[in-house]
């Protein structure tokens, strides 16, 4: 089996205690999954699971059932994969009911002890029961659990028990944890899910005081902070670790000091990874568990070194490249002009401009080969590559590959510098650059000219990325497990034919680095049209920070740039909302800047007309202290864009 998956086991698994004196015994966290965190059916589950890198798999009942298949081949198949089955569940409605129901409920669990002998799994999960039948009593399920822990040890099985967050009598893991205790049985240990105990907001301090060898399995899952019903949160709305609002790093730093030695799984039930591409999926839940245990493993000193670097710092936004050609590369850079850029320089050998403003650059790759040329190929003039600052290139991307990020890389030219690069979303690339490549700069780029006048754009404040609402959270943990990011509060941005879902990740303290995530789902929004037309796009609009909005609208306005008309409507209703003078708000309404608060600080905005490709611009102020990104004024700058694009007159459709 090793030889089949080189070199992996060691990169990925969890030292859970570290006891210098007795390296021989330090006991391994296997990383797991369940069948129904995924899409598909069991024979592509298997197969999505394996190649992410999982060393195990829960099957989960209902997926078995469905396939078409005996136990003994399915069991063949998972380990054909490499992969071992950690758990077999669920087994429902087992303890505290009355006659005759007991009866049934352990023949039921006789017939499914023959079914996990086939497969080849010694792990069977009991929820607590939802029963209606079912009396309750910790000793009388403690006696249920313990009569069946007999009949699980004549065939060499053990049996977890999970309080559900919904069970009937027991939905605390205090709870269930006494009835195992009470059992008193070497084969009935505790099943601890992250989800029914931090979803309930039961301390998970609580289970210091639990025996790790008394815990069979542990399960993870994550879920955005939403009020609902228990049940229905549980069963449509979990995430992967990192990608919801739940402590699971405290709930898994309160499982390992226990001395727990078995499986981390993933278990997530969730609508749209249902529904989504199954390997995509796998890969995110194994870099979540991944970064998860690294995290702690970072932060308990009694636990294992991490394996990764540190999440890098990203300082910002030190380039984007543009792929184009002919006029539209033309307009493009005519574009660029009419903002405040000048065309500085020019690639020594390759057909590239290096258009720059302040600490802002844009490059326009008119190259007919490599990856420039192939996005231009699937999208047409598009942003196709970013470069981002970071303090160590080299560490990110060895982070970036311990996440089993994919690496890019295309042949150099001649005196060309290698600066490390990983694929981004929809197949764009990410550069990242430190201090050591900033001569890239003069070294491959002929100078032309020097900025004279410009606009006062100094840097970039944030790039908004465009993608369909199933990718979003996929990117949010590519963001914030790769870097030094955290997630500000999801807001809804309203288009006048749907809602885009907004998700912005920024780094922390000190970090310039802000990127918004747009998921659309449907096509007749800005986003999805914009993503339906470029096949997957990324970029769609890039945001410039200057100092004094009012200076840099004059300097635009004498290079004939093309602002985005924001209607009289808009400065009547600000005026009667917002403390501004009547004067500012006639400065705005003359430029067509935008305006919000956040109750601390003010936002200035201004938008550009679609350059070539449908991409934007979006010029900013930020007065300290404003975290946002004037979502209130989407609605009207996107009505304002479809009136654009839209001659008035022109069905919709
Ligand atoms: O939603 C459920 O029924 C269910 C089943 C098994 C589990 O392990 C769980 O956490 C939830
Ligand atoms: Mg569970």
């Amino acid at each position: 089996m090793e030889a089949r998956r080189p070199g992996r086991r060691l990169d990925l698994r969890v030292i859970a205690r570290h006891r210098p004196a007795d390296i021989t015994q330090v006991p391994i966290l296997r990383t797991s999954i369940a069948t129904v965190s995924i899409a598909g059916n069991l024979t592509e589950k298997l197969a999505a699971i394996a190649e992410a890198g999982f060393d195990g798999v829960e099957i989960f009942e209902q997926d078995f059932i469905a396939h078409d298949g005996g136990p003994a081949e399915v069991g063949r198949m998972v380990r054909d994969h490499g992969l071992d089955i950690t758990l077999f569940q669920p087994f429902r409605d087992f303890e505290c009911l009355p006659e005759p129901y007991r009866t049934k409920a352990f023949d039921r669990a006789r017939h499914k002890f023959d079914t996990m002998a086939e497969l080849g799994t010694d792990m069977m999960l009991i929820c607590s029961s939802v029963h209606p039948r079912s009396l309750g009593g910790i000793d009388r399920a403690a006696d249920d659990l313990a009569a069946l822990g007999d009949i699980a040890t004549e065939r060499g099985i053990r049996v977890g028990y999970e309080a559900l967050a919904w069970g009937r009598h027991i939905n605390d893991h205090r709870d269930a944890w006494e009835i195992v205790r009470r059992a008193d049985h070497p084969n009935i240990g505790l099943i601890l899910d992250s989800f029914h105990s931090l979803g309930r907001k039961i301390d998970p301090e609580s289970i210091r005081a639990i025996p790790g060898d008394r815990i069979f399995f542990v399960q993870l899952a994550d879920a955005p902070a939403i009020e609902m019903d228990l049940l229905y949160w549980s069963r449509h709305f979990r995430n992967m670790p990192g990608e919801g609002d739940l402590d699971i790093e405290r709930f898994l730093r309160a499982v390992m000091a226990t001395g727990y030695a078995g499986p981390v799984s993933l278990e997530i039930f969730n609508d749209q990874f249902r529904g989504g591409d199954p390997r995509r999926i796998a890969r995110d839940g194994y870099r979540s568990l991944v970064v998860t245990m690294d995290d702690i493993r970072r932060q308990e000193p009694d636990t294992a070194p991490p394996r990764l670097p540190p999440r890098a710092l990203a300082q910002g936004v030190s380039f984007a490249e543009f792929a184009s050609r002919g006029e539209e590369a033309e307009a493009l850079g005519r574009a660029f002009a009419t903002l405040g850029f000048t065309r500085v320089a020019r690639h020594r050998n390759k057909d590239l401009d290096l258009w720059a403003q302040g600490d802002i650059r844009f490059v326009i790759n008119r190259e007919t080969e490599g990856h420039a040329a192939t996005s231009w190929n699937a999208r047409g003039t598009c942003v196709c590559d970013i470069g981002l600052s970071v303090p160590s290139a080299h560490e990110a991307v060895t982070r970036a590959e311990g996440l089993r990020l994919s690496p890019f890389a295309q042949p150099l030219g001649p005196g060309e510098m290698e600066i490390p690069a990983i694929r981004g979303l929809s197949g764009s690339v990410l550069h990242l650059i430190d201090a050591a490549h900033e001569v890239v700069w003069d070294q491959e780029f002929v100078t032309e000219t020097e900025p004279e006048s410009d606009a006062g754009l100094t840097t970039v404040d944030h790039i908004a990325q465009t993608m369909s609402y199933d990718e979003m959270l996929g990117w949010t943990l590519f963001y914030t497990a790769l870097f030094d990011m955290q997630k500000a509060p999801m807001v809804d941005v309203i288009d006048p034919d749907g809602v885009v879902r907004s998700q912005a990740v920024e780094s922390r303290r000190g970090g310039g680095l802000r990127v918004t995530l747009n998921g659309a789902e449907t096509h007749r929004t800005l986003a999805g049209s914009f993503l339906a037309e470029t096949f997957g796009a990324s970029v769609q609009h890039i945001a410039l920070a200057t100092d004094d909005i009012f200076a840099t609208a004059e300097a635009l306005a004498a290079r004939d740039f093309a602002a985005l008309q924001i209607p009289t409507n808009y400065y009547a209703d600000l005026a009667a909302r917002v403390d501004l003078p009547a004067e500012v708000i006639a400065r705005m309404r003359k430029a067509n800047i935008l305006y919000d608060h956040d109750g601390v600080a003010g936002f200035f905005q201004l938008y550009s007309q679609a350059l070539p490709g449908g991409v934007f611009i979006e010029i900013v102020q930020r007065e300290p202290g404003y975290t946002g990104y004037g979502g209130p004024n989407a609605p009207f700058r996107i009505a304002a864009q479809k009136r654009l694009a839209r001659p008035k007159g022109v069905p919709k459709d």
